[in-house]
């Protein structure tokens, strides 16, 4: 159940129930609210009573999130019918971790139970089943716009974007940042966090606490300063302040770096209200004594781990302690996920008194739980085979992000997908400022970028994203995997990875994802689908061309030992672009390559082992050809790629071997994890590895990694020549 807990003070007055706000006398006492109407798992949950503070010295707003969220993805699946191809699965996905995590929070009190007892029953708050009472349940949504301290501008401003009610994330923290406190906020991403803090904020500078004392008139400083890592997030949470701040008269700009300073520093003598930022402008403009921070009602920081990964932590320090008295700015920061930095800054920068609204907490999904979440073995050198019928089968016809660890490999990538462009830090701003714009208004379908596209990034219609390899870190997977699944929507997030799984497991282990393992798509699959869309296609075709095509059809007829049927099966494939199908390997993923299980009547070890094993029964040149060896879980085997010209000189040769064994496999086998390595998916030695441990990497990079002897370029086809080394 979503339950909403609420600590002392925390004057939680939704609109309708001002008149009977609830008074909190003592720390002991909790309010809690429970936007959940689901009867049932209350009944199955045992759960212990939240506790406020949770051993911090503020206090802090906890939410049985898990429940929160899964009645605001009902809400969404209701609304978005035609996005519901996926939303069953995910929700199958995550039900029992729902469940599971859900009790750790505790029976909720229910909003819906305090407003029964005050005689405002609406048992129906957020059944959403009946389609066709949609905006009738939008006026009882819980959440309903009305329900807060929103004035009518604002709402009406929200309501012309679509926006019917708040998102957990904003309900929770509304009227605790509109009653002057501090805040910390974490929520999923996609979750809308960004209004989470513009409402409240704007609210507060026109109808509440800050109006009277904020700076008006011709050269007014800021009264609120926003900090965000990029300048493509900048510009995006600038835009929501230009548009809700402007129906409020509230004038907004957005400063950055690599643009000139005598614009901005007109915009800031001629007075504004809200500026949105990256630190490293606002450091270089305090420096010129361009802009006055001392007035400041609010100073936010978005994506603030970010910024610490960045190097921006003490520009951010300096720039936050320029308040003049920071007793009277309100300091709030917003992430899905939350660096020990913040507890650094928090002692320094937050008043005693801060709120912290938490919905991941202790959740074990950490990750967007409206994104189906897929990992994939691939190599390097078939990623560009690969990553196309990936899109052919998971894109739903929407956009796809598709994050690569290096800006070589982004703009190569790009260079031979269509309808793909790259985005990264060595393309210039203006350069990525057109590409964003012209992705985010559909004009191109593939975006092929590093991890300058990794945060924040708001996309309606990403339905898509393709990790090449495991990130870094779990913070990483988080971040780019919600660039799909934004608002509720569903999405889907594939990982490409080297199949040795230690780091997969890590990250399935932190974030709490639990992963669907799948093969390539074979290409006889898409070819299926394929020849299914060029048949429709055929059977659009005009009458008129069969005049002239009829004479040749009925040679080809005549010749052919082929029925009709397989003749007009070959002229689907022709009009398909398909002359002929190729295998796909279980194990790299690479075309005409089939995998194979190596078992020799005793553990094996070591890779080398198992080249010596191989060595055996087949020459050198073929025992260098193997791709990806790596070693199964239960010691006993090896699984490598072989050749599909060679299968058949491997399996006659183990028969000259005694006691060997090769075969086929149809699924992969669990493999071991080996080489834990500094970084997820790399490191060190062995594993998915060539018998020389560390040598051969994709592209020559740090560490291990899935690899192969022959430095594993693109070697086959349209990819001949390229090299999207992971940079392992
Ligand atoms: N109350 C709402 N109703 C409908 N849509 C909303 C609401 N609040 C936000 N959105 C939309 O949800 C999307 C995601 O919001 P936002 O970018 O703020 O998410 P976020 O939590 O900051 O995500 P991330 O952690 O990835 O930065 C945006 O398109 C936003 O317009």
């Amino acid at each position: 159940m979503p339950a909403l807990a609420v600590s002392e003070k925390f004057s939680s007055t939704l609109k309708d129930d001002k008149k009977k706000k609830v008074k909190i006398a003592d720390a002991e006492e909790t309010l809690q609210f429970d936007s959940s109407m689901e009867k049932k798992s209350r009944k199955e949950k045992k759960s212990k009573k939240v506790k406020a503070g949770s051993g911090s010295e503020s206090e802090d707003l906890k939410v049985n999130s898990n429940d929160s969220e899964q009645q605001w993805l009902e809400m969404k699946k209701s609304k978005k019918k035609d996005k519901k191809r996926n939303a069953a699965e995910i929700d199958g996905d995550h039900e029992e971790e729902r469940s599971e995590t859900s009790s750790e929070l505790g029976e909720p009190v229910n909003l819906m139970k305090m407003d029964e007892k005050k005689g405002k029953k609406k048992a129906k708050l957020m059944d959403v089943s009946d389609d066709n009472n949609e905006e009738e349940k939008e006026e009882e949504h819980l959440y309903a716009l009305e329900k807060f301290r929103l004035s009518e501008k604002l709402r009406d401003a929200l309501k012309e974007k679509g926006i019917t009610y708040l998102f957990p994330i904003q309900a929770m923290t509304f009227n605790t940042i509109l009653d002057g406190f501090d805040m910390v906020g974490r929520a999923r991403t996609g979750q809308g966090k960004t209004l989470a803090f513009v409402l409240p904020i704007l609210e507060s500078l026109t109808n509440g606490p800050a109006k009277g004392s904020r700076s008006t008139g011709y050269g007014r400083p800021p009264s609120v300063l926003v900090l965000l890592p990029t300048r493509e997030l900048a510009m995006q949470v600038f835009k929501d302040f230009e548009f809700y701040g402007g129906a409020l008269g509230l004038k907004s700009c957005c400063l950055y770096g690599q643009t000139p300073y005598q614009q901005q520093k007109v915009q800031l003598q001629r007075g504004v209200d809200i500026v949105v930022a990256t630190p490293g402008r606002i450091k270089d403009l305090l420096q010129k004594e361009y802009i006055d921070l001392s007035s400041l009602k609010f100073r936010v920081l978005d994506e603030a781990d970010e910024m610490l990964n960045m190097g921006f932590v003490e520009d951010v320090e300096l720039i936050l302690g320029k308040v003049q008295d920071a007793s009277k700015v309100q300091t709030l920061l917003f992430s899905a996920t939350m660096p020990d930095w913040v507890k650094h800054i928090s002692s320094r920068f937050f008043k005693p008194d801060k709120k912290t609204a938490d919905l991941v907490g202790n959740e074990k999904m950490k990750a967007s739980a409206s994104v189906r979440h897929i990992v994939l073995p691939c190599s390097g050198s078939a990623l560009s085979q690969v990553i196309p019928d990936i899109i052919r089968c998971y894109s739903s016809g929407g956009q796809t992000i598709i994050f690569t660890e290096r800006k070589e490999s982004a703009s190569e990538l790009s260079s031979i997908l269509p309808g793909a462009r790259p985005l990264h830090g060595d393309i210039q701003q203006s350069q990525r400022e057109v590409t964003i714009a012209a992705f985010r208004s559909g004009k191109f379908t593939t975006l092929v970028a590093t991890n300058v596209a990794a945060r924040g990034l708001d996309i309606d219609n990403v339905q898509l994203v393709i990790q090449c390899e495991p990130p870094r870190d779990v913070e990483q997977y988080i971040h780019r995997s919600g660039r799909t699944g934004r608002a509720g929507n569903s999405g889907v997030s594939v990982m490409l990875y080297d199949p040795r799984r230690a780091h997969i497991s890590k990250i399935e282990r932190e974030c709490g994802v639990k992963f669907e393992h799948i093969s390539a798509p074979q290409p006889a699959d898409i070819a299926r689908f394929a020849g299914a869309e060029a048949a429709e296609n055929i059977s659009q075709i005009s009458d008129s061309v069969i005049p002239a095509f009829k004479a040749a059809a009925e040679e080809l007829l005549n010749k052919s030992d082929l029925s009709p049927v397989e003749l007009l099966a070959k002229a689907l494939a022709k009009a398909a672009g398909y002359t002929e199908i190729k295998s796909r390997s279980l194990l790299t993923s690479m075309e005409n390559h089939v995998t194979v299980q190596l078992e020799c009547g005793r553990p094996i070890y070591t890779p080398s082992f198992a080249y010596s094993v191989l060595r055996r029964f087949l020459p050198e040149d073929k025992v260098e050809s193997i791709k990806g060896l790596a070693l199964t879980a239960d010691g006993n085997g090896a699984v490598f790629d072989v050749a599909s010209e060679d299968l058949d000189l491997f399996l006659k040769g183990q028969r000259s071997a005694g006691g060997v064994s090769l075969d086929v496999v149809t699924k992969l086998p669990q493999l071991q994890e080996r080489d834990q390595g500094r970084r997820f998916g790399g490191g060190g030695r062995g594993g998915f590895s060539d018998r020389r441990g560390g040598g051969g990497r994709f592209s020559g990079g740090r560490g291990g990694g899935f690899s192969d002897r022959r430095n594993d370029r693109f070697s086959r086809g349209q990819s001949a020549g390229r090299n999207f080394g992971r940079k392992w």
